[in-house]
This record gives C-alpha cells, structure tokens and sequence, in this order.
C-alpha cells in the first residue's frame, strides 16, 4: 500500500492524519529526514511558516525535503505548506525564512491579512467535481492565509477566489526603497498543480470534503499505480467522505 507522509513540525498535521484516516489511509507523522525515506508522497500542512521553517532547519529536514519534491513524488502544501513549496515568497518577516521550492510561483504569506481577516468562503473548483465527484464548489477555510501573485506557464491554475474588499492593501519595498502596492487586480490564484506539486491557499482538512486528499492520492495513483492496486477505498468509504452529496459541511474537525 502506499504510504503518505505528513510533515509534523507543528500545525494542522493532526487533521490531515484524521482526513487521511476517514477515506482508509493511514499517514505517517514526518519529524526527521530520514523519516521521508519509504513514502510515497508528502503533506505539507499549514501553520505558521517561519516557525515550522525554523524547525525543518533545526532537524536538518531542508535537503531531504528537496530531493523528495525533485524525485518526482507527489507533494501537498497547505497553507504555509504551499509557502515552502513556493520558488519565492514576498510579505516576509524580516530576514526572510527558506524555502523548500520547486513550485514555479510567488507567494503572498499574508496576502489576506491578519489572523483577524480570516475568513471561509464557497470556491468554484471545477477540476475536483470533474476528477473526484460532487459539487463544482468546495468551502475555502482561509486563516491568515497567502496567495500566489503569479505564476509560470507550467503551473495549472485550479481555484481563484475574489479578493475580498476589506483586505488590507499589502506593499512590499520596490528597488528605489518605495513602499509598492503589489496586487490590484480583484481575482487571486489559491490553488494550483505543477506536476507532481499541489498548493492549496486554504485548508481542506479542516472540511469534511475529503476530496482534495482523495485527488491527492490519485496523483499518487498517476505515478505508482500498482502501489494503490491494494489500496482499498471502498465506495462506501468514498461516499461517507463528504463533498460530493448534499451533507453540509460541519468545522471545525479535530480528532
Ligand atoms: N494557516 C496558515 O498556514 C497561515 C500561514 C501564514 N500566513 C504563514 O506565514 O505561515
């Protein structure tokens, strides 16, 4: 069967363990290195960047976690996690923080703002009804939440949601020093596919739509198809997983 790991710095890694659980897929909490050896694919969860940046530091997880994106597996960040995967990130605290990479994109790490301008919203994501079954739509949990300002040609554009319009207008210094504003249109990117790289902006594992981790795991299926053969979604598994009957959604799911 294949194995899915999620990286358990800190953050919402409980909740993609508990989503994993309820479509029968037993994840595997990622603290060091060599911990990546044997997965098939990775989670990277959301939470708070430059912490769990300062923690992969601290475990000497940077290295390991390149080669895993370069190798080709499928990878999964959520949030910060799509911070890390990003090729560059803007709105950081002084300093910077490093980044993971391989995701051909920019970041915004506040582009919504604050803890305080948090907020869910219904997003048109055609893609997962098409791939995964049920509604066009899925609910979009934003928690201080980035953006992608741009993106490279190779990069798959899944979901955008209307910039709401309270957001705070976010400037970064330009090279005279002078404080820019860096995004004016009223669309943003919050999801997208590179290859073997998905980012979501929001938190789907903060749902009971477990879609996005079932496409997820279909990315995996695309890669290493016998690894699934054993793999045993079954339809009643498939259908208690929410998102694509008329349940409403309930948040918020801890376990
Ligand atoms: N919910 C989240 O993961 C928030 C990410 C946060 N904006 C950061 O910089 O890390």
């Amino acid at each position: 069967m294949a194995v899915v790991g999620v990286l358990a710095l800190q953050g919402s890694y409980n909740e993609h363990m508990s989503a994993l659980r309820r479509i029968g897929v037993k994840g595997v909490e990622v603290r060091k290195p060599e911990q990546l050896q044997g997965l098939d694919s990775l989670i990277i969860p959301g939470g708070e960047s430059t912490t769990m940046a300062k923690l992969a530091n601290y475990h000497n997880l940077f290295p390991a976690l390149r080669e895993f994106v370069g190798a080709g597996k499928p990878v999964w960040g959520t949030c910060a996690g799509l911070i890390f995967l990003a090729n560059k990130a803007v709105g950081q605290k002084l300093g910077g923080q490093e980044l993971v990479g391989g995701l051909d994109c920019t970041v915004h790490r506040n582009f919504f703002g604050s803890q305080l301008q948090s907020f869910e919203t219904e997003l048109s994501v055609p893609m997962l009804a098409d791939k995964e079954g049920g509604s066009n739509t899925c609910r979009g949990v934003f928690i201080r939440a980035p953006a992608i300002l741009e993106v490279g040609s190779d990069v798959e554009i899944l979901a955008e949601c209307p910039v709401p319009s309270g957001r705070p207008s976010i400037t970064i210094p330009s090279a005279e020093g002078v404080e820019e504003e860096v995004y004016t249109k009223d669309r943003v990117i919050v999801a997208v596919r590179q290859g073997n790289i998905l980012a979501t902006a929001f938190h789907p594992e903060l749902t009971s739509d477990c879609r996005w981790h079932r496409f997820f795991l279909d990315m995996d299926k695309e890669s290493h198809p016998k690894a699934f053969s054993a793999l045993s979604l079954s339809s009643s598994s498939r259908d208690s997983a929410g998102g694509s009957k008329t349940k409403p959604f309930d948040l918020p799911i801890f376990e």
